[in-house]
């Protein structure tokens, strides 16, 4: 049976919002317009809703196999359903990490078997991201992988770094960088910054991203391979990319949404819930990177959702693991703090978590158009409701965000044309 949307606010082709409805068929959107027809038909009604395409995350941690303690793939994407998300992209720091057919395939069956929305899995650049021996790029191609990352560990040799890059290439395969030479970490759990000075503890320097990223784009460029950023987080990271944009370099960048909305000046505390990798920067890297978004050197947003046990977080900040919390919260933070307060637009918002990513990556997600595979949010933007992690499907509630109060709620999240989660139904 069909299903139409009534009556949600949506941007039309002229990039102005306005009152449209939805028709879907099977997993597809078979028609958008007004008024349209609703006999014999399933009927949602989105009044005066926004709608946007399903948000397509690309840089999400679900911990399965070998974390479930900390995340499952049903509750990652439950989460990530009920923060609006249709697409996630999965990292490969898991046990085992998805290093060879075998462990990709088998990850591959548990996504298709308690997956509440569309994962792309990330195969690793390394054997268990150790950093010593390249994975056989071309049959993880053939068994589904996304792209080749290290995520949680930078490649600290550049020889390693161009191989790899140049066997993605032959693939048409990109590689995504976690940007961070350990030879500059100074064993920091947050940024070196007056916020480490005044605690007097270890900070890892902004040096320590931005020597990657301009490492990695002279090796791309040597190598022809589209290179992505993962969290970039300095000022200097974002002038390099810059750059390297401006000389033709495939290079692409993510931004997370702690990165745009926290600062150093922000940490309350030795409180673990503002320590993640990379760590909260000093005021103008935050204001660099928005300036970077705004102007197209950083291309989208990605959450990094990092789920990690309470008792691993209640550990103190030297030794507590690094990583937040992201999917449930991400859309409405944003919305309430960037587009509410006029620095983007409603429509760059979306963007940045839709179409962009999906873009960057020739995904063929992330549109509200006829024959689009129907991924497809419904969000409250006029009720203010505050952030309660206790309420997360997420098992991991280490977020710096409890609490706050926030718009922009999504309400129903529609993927593949079946509803993945709906505000108020009851769901495991
Ligand atoms: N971002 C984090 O602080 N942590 C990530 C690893 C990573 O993204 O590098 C994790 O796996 O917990
Ligand atoms: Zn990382
Ligand atoms: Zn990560």
């Amino acid at each position: 049976m069909k299903t139409v949307i009534k009556n949600g606010v949506l941007l039309d082709n002229q990039n102005s919002f306005k009152k449209a409805d939805i028709e879907i068929e099977g997993k597809v959107i078979t028609k958008i317009g007004e008024n349209l027809a609703t006999e014999n038909c399933n009927v949602v009604d989105a009044g005066g809703l926004l709608i946007t395409p399903g948000l397509v995350d690309l840089h999400v941690h679900l911990r399965e196999p070998g974390g479930e303690h900390k995340e499952t793939i049903a509750s990652g994407t439950l989460a990530a359903a009920r923060g609006g998300f249709t697409t996630v992209a999965a990292m490969p720091n898991t046990r085992p990490v998805p290093d060879t057919v075998e462990n990709l395939e088998a990850l591959n069956r548990k996504i298709e078997e308690t997956a509440h929305v569309r994962v792309l899995p990330y195969a690793s650049i390394t054997i268990r991201e150790a950093g010593k021996e390249l994975t056989d790029f071309a049959s993880l191609k053939q068994t589904g992988a996304f792209a080749f990352t290290d995520d949680g560990v930078g490649i600290q040799e550049a020889g390693m770094m161009l191989e790899a890059m140049k066997r993605a290439a032959a693939q048409d395969m990109a590689i995504v960088a976690h940007c961070e030479d350990n030879s500059l970490i100074n064993k920091g759990s947050v940024h070196e910054g007056r916020f480490s000075k005044e605690q007097g503890i270890n900070g890892i320097p902004s040096v320590c991203e931005a020597v990657h990223i301009a490492r990695d784009i002279l090796l791309a460029e040597a190598a022809d391979c589209h290179y992505h950023v993962c969290h970039i987080s300095t000022k200097e990271s974002v002038r390099t990319v810059r750059d390297a944009k401006s000389a033709g370099i495939r290079v692409t960048a993510e931004v997370t949404p702690h990165h745009l909305l926290l600062c150093e000046d922000d940490i309350p505390g030795l409180d673990t819930n503002y320590k993640m990798n990379p760590p909260l920067r000093g005021r103008e890297d935050r204001d660099a990177l928005i300036e970077g978004l705004l102007d197209g050197t950083i291309d989208f947003i990605a959450t990094d959702h990092a789920p990690h046990a309470a008792e691993e977080k209640a550990q103190g900040m030297q030794l507590a693991p690094f990583g937040i919390v992201g999917l449930e919260t991400a859309f409405p933070l944003l919305y309430t703090e960037l587009v509410k307060k006029g620095v983007i637009t409603l429509k760059q918002l979306i963007d940045f978590m839709t179409i962009k990513p999906s873009e960057s990556f020739s995904l063929p997600y992330g549109e509200l158009k006829e024959g689009a595979t129907a991924d497809i949010v419904l969000i409250d933007l006029e009720t203010e409701k505050e952030i309660n992690a206790e309420e997360f499907a997420s098992k991991g509630k280490n977020t710096p965000f409890n609490e706050k109060k926030c718009y922009g709620w999504p309400v129903m999240t529609i993927a593949e044309g079946k509803i993945a989660w709906e505000k108020g139904r009851v769901q495991g």
